[in-house]
């Protein structure tokens, strides 16, 4: 039976796809907070439920660990995610979030860490509602304990957690189909060193393509082009925290960033997240913004490389300058920096500039998801100003 743990939730399900008649908004009302189980779920005798501190550089270690072997990989299991141990503090200790959801799944005996999930809070938008939320991610079980239905119990413990701290929807993404995607992506990736991204089989030297003319169709300028153009700052918090805010407005979903969530998510930090901005040479104002986040993947199973080095688009703002030339230096960043590719959803303008900056479609779709939330009709990406990690 398909989606048997899904069919159980408060998420829009396959069967009320058309039915307008049903209200966009909460499925289900809170609860009293007496009334949310005061006690963990049962996992399978084995295991037992761990919060991992991941301020401890052991735990940390444990994570990355576990995710390195163990998360997620993509269609023809070539490539593993590799999220790095600082991203992961970035990424799990945003404003105001709980420890308590940073949960571990351990064996009782040897003790060894064999499933993970989290959840950080966010204030999303969607339409014209402001909602608290937890945006769930890093949901991994050990290669070896799948198909044992551990996720279906840490998704509930994790709901169970987030519901006593008083937030009853949640934010997700994945690349399968369960009930029901609020919005279906294409990925997109920008070559930036096709010669390895060749040798390792991300990518396929084109019909009538010689090695020489794909590294010349690739080629970008030494530095950037834009005048202004320069590293955020934390002095820019507040501008960038402006400019940010009304460029998402114009989405049906994106962040309610404040400029404590601006100052987390989008200051610059090594090997974590890149930020910059135009500063207009006259006026002195902050026209446009562009960022990426660094997640390497390791190559699974390739002689001369291990890690593929990509950056991934994370939120760009354009007012004065074109998005493709903002864009076009945000390449020219990463490739300074020697990223191997950069990486796109085709979410909010980026649809419009992909082709020319010569982005190639990816071979798979990234979903997003709301929890305990219904909206009446899936959106287009390009409705969407919302980016998971
Ligand atoms: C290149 O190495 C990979 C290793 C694992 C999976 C994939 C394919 C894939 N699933 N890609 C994405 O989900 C993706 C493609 C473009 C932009 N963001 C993405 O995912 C982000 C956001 C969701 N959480 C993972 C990172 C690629």
């Amino acid at each position: 039976k398909k989606h048997k743990f899904w069919e159980t939730q408060p998420v829009g399900q396959f069967r009320d796809l058309g039915d307008t008649s049903l209200p966009e908004g909460p499925i289900e009302q809170p609860t009293p907070l007496s009334e949310v189980k005061q006690e963990p779920y049962n996992l399978p005798s084995p295991y037992e439920w761990t919060t991992c501190d991941i301020d401890n550089e052991d735990t940390c270690i444990e994570v990355y660990n576990l995710l390195t072997n163990n998360y997620v990989e993509d269609d023809e299991n070539m490539f593993r995610f590799n999220y790095s141990r600082e991203f992961l503090r970035w990424a799990l200790r945003p404003p105001g979030y709980f420890k308590s959801w940073h949960i571990g799944v351990r064996v009782k005996v040897s003790k060894k860490l064999v499933a993970f999930i989290t959840g950080v809070p966010a204030r999303i938008r969607v339409r014209d509602d402001v909602v608290k939320m937890t945006e769930i991610n890093f949901l991994c079980v050990h290669k070896k304990l799948r198909s044992k239905r551990l996720a279906p119990v840490m998704i509930k413990e994790v709901t169970r957690r987030v519901h006593l701290e008083n937030i009853w929807q949640a934010a997700y993404t994945a690349g399968v189909v369960i009930p029901t995607p609020i919005a279906t992506c294409q990925y997109w990736h920008r070559s930036l060193n096709p010669k390895k991204l060749i040798d390792v089989g991300f990518s396929r030297l084109g019909a009538r393509m010689t090695m020489s003319r794909t590294i010349k169709l690739y080629k970008l300028p030494e530095s950037t082009t834009t005048p202004g153009f320069r590293k955020m700052e934390l002095r820019d918090v507040p501008a960038v925290t402006r400019l940010l805010r009304n460029y998402l407005s114009q989405f049906a979903v994106a962040p309610d960033f404040d400029e404590n969530d601006v100052e987390h998510w989008l200051l610059p930090k090594e090997n974590v997240v890149d930020s910059y901005l135009v500063e207009s040479p006259d006026t002195r104002e902050i026209t446009d913004f562009c960022s990426f986040y660094t997640l390497p993947s390791s190559i699974l199973g390739n002689q001369n490389y291990s890690t593929l080095k990509a950056a991934y688009s994370y939120y760009n703002v354009s007012t004065q300058t074109p998005l493709l030339q903002l864009i076009n230096d945000a390449l020219i960043v990463a490739k300074h920096n020697d990223y191997d590719v950069f990486n796109a959803l085709d979410i909010m303008h980026n649809e419009s500039i992909l082709k020319e900056l010569k982005f190639g479609p990816g071979d798979g779709q990234l979903h997003y998801y709301l929890y305990n939330y219904r909206m009446s009709n899936a959106l287009k990406p390009s409705e969407l100003g919302l980016v998971l990690l």
